[in-house]
């Protein structure tokens, strides 16, 4: 099944339910979008996307937020705080700094509960109540379980997640305590919590809500056609480059599959479609390696670590989707030391950008990319960042300044402020 950028829009098979049908990206096999729960392919195990009859062009488009996205999404609305509609930021030290041609930052982090999570759930929970599912389930690095109960919690539904010990950032955790979920903590790392889920999921025990469920990455899209809409409006024009941080290869695959299909429905020039190019932490890095090593598959990290915890993952289950995304797109993939992730997340932070350590893996990479000369000084880019810097206090408090103890007396501050 071919991932081509320019492959032939499919045309819609039996299988169809009102334009909209499940397909294999291994065997090309297609099902019936809700008639059943699945998240693999029935027959070879691979990765489904949701497809489409009418892929969508700008015109479709009208509202705001994720669901002005609805042409390009399986159902009309969904269950939404609402979601989407996140700030393009200018940081013109940080584009000087870099030394680029136009430096603009998605910052994700805006979104009702603080990442990029919050687009998939609006589908993926609207579609759990399309399959009339009982719980709702994720593995976590935090962020996916921080929303995964906020729009259960909205769509009246239960949630169970289950997080690395240890591994989690509090801010995460204290979202889906207060929002209700049943949090399980398990002696292992991310992979090995989504192995367990996966099975639950298998069992019928739970409705997986994690990035391989293809609904999910439907809603991730629009972060995609956001960025190219808002850029063009400001400078006529689309990136060259979106750089973006890589955990499990959500957003890279969906972000594809976005460019692909508006070059589907004739919307985008192949030649516009920005290069993806993605971001991981030196300690966490199975993609860049599957692409230094020009490897079809991935290696799994057993160990991994990295102070980006949310992208402390050694199986990026959607690999075969955001490989071909970025050698498809002329894009490339970098890894990046902790101390570069920590002085990047204080250069946006200096910008008025606050973003978690994975966020700023982003414009780590970039650096790095520009250094390297694989990115240009003329080039336009934005990067990504994912999650907002609230989500891990640890890692602000040790990336930031100390609070200073002052007595209780104004002639004291004056003197302590002028040392
Ligand atoms: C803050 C943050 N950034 C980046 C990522 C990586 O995104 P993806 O899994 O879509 O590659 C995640 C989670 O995986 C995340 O929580
Ligand atoms: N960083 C993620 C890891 C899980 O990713 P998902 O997109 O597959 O749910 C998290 O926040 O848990």
């Amino acid at each position: 099944m071919s991932l081509d950028l320019t492959a032939a829009p499919p045309s819609a098979p039996a299988t169809a339910d009102d334009g909209v049908w499940l397909a294999c990206i291994e065997c090309g096999e297609t099902f019936a979008p809700f008639s059943a729960i699945r998240y693999t392919c029935d027959h070879c195990d691979g990765l489904l996307e949701v497809r489409y009859a009418d892929p969508p062009t700008f015109e479709d488009f009208e509202g705001r937020g994720v669901w002005r996205y609805a042409a390009a999404l399986p159902f009309e609305e969904g269950v939404s705080l609402p979601e989407g509609d996140t700030p393009l930021h200018h940081v013109p030290r940080l584009e000087a700094d870099v030394g680029v041609d136009r430096l603009r930052i998605k910052h994700e982090g805006m979104n009702p509960t603080g990442s990029f999570k919050d687009r998939g759930m609006t589908v993926g929970v609207r579609v759990a109540k399309e399959l009339g599912v009982g719980r709702l389930a994720c593995a976590s690095t935090g962020n996916t379980s921080a929303a995964l109960a906020a729009y259960g919690a909205r769509g009246g539904m239960g949630t169970l997640v289950l997080l690395p010990a240890g591994k989690v950032a509090a801010g995460k955790i204290a979202q889906a305590a207060l929002h209700d979920a049943r949090i399980l903590e398990v002696d292992g790392n991310f992979d090995d919590c989504l192995d367990i889920v996966q099975d639950l999921a298998a069992r019928g025990e739970v409705y997986l809500l994690n990035s391989l469920n293809p609904f999910r990455l439907e809603g991730q899209k629009t972060i995609g056609l956001e960025i190219l809409e808002e850029f063009r409006q400001d400078h006529g024009t689309y990136p060259d480059r979106i750089v973006l941080p890589v955990g499990n290869a959500g957003n890279t695959s969906a972000l594809y599959k976005c460019f692909r299909e508006l070059v589907q429905s004739g919307a985008l020039d192949p030649e516009d479609v920005p290069k993806l190019t993605g971001v991981q932490a030196e300690g966490a890095a199975p993609m860049v390696e599957a692409i230094e090593e020009g490897n079809d598959e991935i290696r799994r990290w057993p160990d991994v670590e990295t102070i980006a915890t949310a992208i402390r993952i050694g199986n990026p289950v959607n690999a075969p989707k955001a490989l071909p995304g970025i050698r498809e797109t002329g894009g490339t993939a970098v890894a990046v030391p902790d101390e570069e992730i920590t002085d990047a997340q204080r250069a946006l932070a200096a910008e008025g950008v606050g973003v978690e350590p994975a966020s700023a893996t982003s414009i780590a990479g970039l650096r790095r990319l520009r250094d390297r000369g694989v990115v240009d000084d003329d080039e336009q880019v934005v990067c990504l960042t994912t999650g907002h810097l609230l989500k891990d206090p640890d890692a602000a408090f040790a990336a930031g300044n100390d609070p200073e103890p002052v007595p209780n007396d104004t002639e004291a501050v004056l003197a302590h402020i002028a040392e």
